[in-house]
């Protein structure tokens, strides 16, 4: 019998294709409208009506959301407007009151997390769920059982749960070498500093060979020098032939990586398009303004709010 989750022990084979590949995603979106909801000619989710409250606040309420296969996509948004509330919908972490969504075709609705892992779609968290007193190998190897599940008959077969065993341990090594935590790797993960630990969550995310990676925000609490080796990480993973969508406060982040930008305020998609064209979208400025929150503005939405309040400032001038 062979094992059901085959994990490949060599994550570099399919690079030149998968950047092929990725080439022509980004390419593709060049011709899709920037609107919400707008269809991508390669999705590999697609998210219709999902709805979820809490109390009398609507947290969620999207219509209709395409994730092109192959590029970054960022999914921003003031604070609480509903992006970590859809993360948990889409990944089987919450329940919505209505709506479905589909990975690859298949409907996710009622999947439980760890079967939505299994079929190749992985997040993180904001807050790690790295486990101090474990050490970072440890962490890998839970990883993997937890997002796989664990199998009846790999627990009554001691062969077959040592030689999975075996290849969770090998494709670990492989992965902390390439976050460049193989020196930490018997270190209790409690020990690692707030940059480290985002880099253990995103290799403990990859431990099921994942097609799509959900990141919420995987730059907070990040110092400057981490920064840009957490971007390379994500460049890389799009460079692998895989989709990242990524939920993120840091504009210099989104502006850097992502092929592609979703905005939700108040629960709903307000604006999508590639990120130059987002952020000086009149409808996302609003947003952001008209919202509470500690988020850095763009450079662009920020010239427009002085302009705008400078502008003011001056006709009360006027009228004096
Ligand atoms: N379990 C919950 N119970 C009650 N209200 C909740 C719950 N989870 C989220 N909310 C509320 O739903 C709204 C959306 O929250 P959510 O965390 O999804 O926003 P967000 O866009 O991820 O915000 P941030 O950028 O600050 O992380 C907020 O008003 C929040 O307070």
């Amino acid at each position: 019998m062979a094992a059901e989750t085959n994990l490949p022990t060599n994550l570099e084979a399919s690079t030149e294709e998968g950047r092929e590949r990725s080439r022509a995603a980004r390419a593709a979106l060049a011709d899709v409208a920037r609107e919400p909801g707008a269809k991508k000619p390669d999705a590999i989710l697609v998210a219709d009506g999902i709805t979820r409250s809490f109390g009398g606040l609507q947290a969620v309420d999207v219509e209709h959301l395409e994730v092109q296969r192959g590029v970054i996509t960022a999914l921003i948004g003031p604070n609480g407007a509903g992006k970590t509330t859809f993360f948990n919908l889409l990944t089987g972490f919450d329940r919505p009151d209505a709506g479905t969504w589909s990975f690859n075709g298949k409907t996710l609705n009622k999947v439980a997390a760890y079967r939505v892992a299994r079929l190749g779609m992985v997040r993180t968290f904001q807050l790690t769920k790295v486990l101090a007193k474990l050490t970072v190998l440890e962490n890998m190897r839970v990883a993997a059982r937890n997002q796989t599940g664990e199998r009846l008959w790999a627990a009554v077969i001691p062969r077959m749960w040592r030689s999975q065993e075996t290849d969770n341990t090998a494709r670990a090594k492989d992965l902390l070498q390439r976050f460049l935590l193989d020196g930490k790797a018997d270190d209790f993960a409690g020990s690692l500093s707030g940059g480290q630990r985002k880099l253990l969550e995103m290799a403990r995310a990859l431990m099921v060979d994942p097609e799509l990676v959900m990141l919420d925000e995987p730059m907070a609490g990040v110092n400057p020098a981490l920064k840009q080796s957490l971007l390379g990480h994500v460049k890389s993973l799009r460079d692998e032939g895989r989709t990242v969508l990524f939920v993120e406060h840091d504009m210099d982040m989104v502006r850097d990586i992502s092929d592609w930008v979703v905005v939700m305020a108040q629960g709903k998609v307000i604006a999508e398009g590639p990120p130059e064209s987002v952020m000086s979208d009149q409808r996302v400025i609003d947003a952001y303004l008209g919202a509470h929150h500690d988020t850095k503005l763009t450079f662009e939405a920020e010239e427009k709010i002085l302009a705008a309040a400078q502008e003011e400032i001056a006709e009360e001038a006027g009228n004096e």
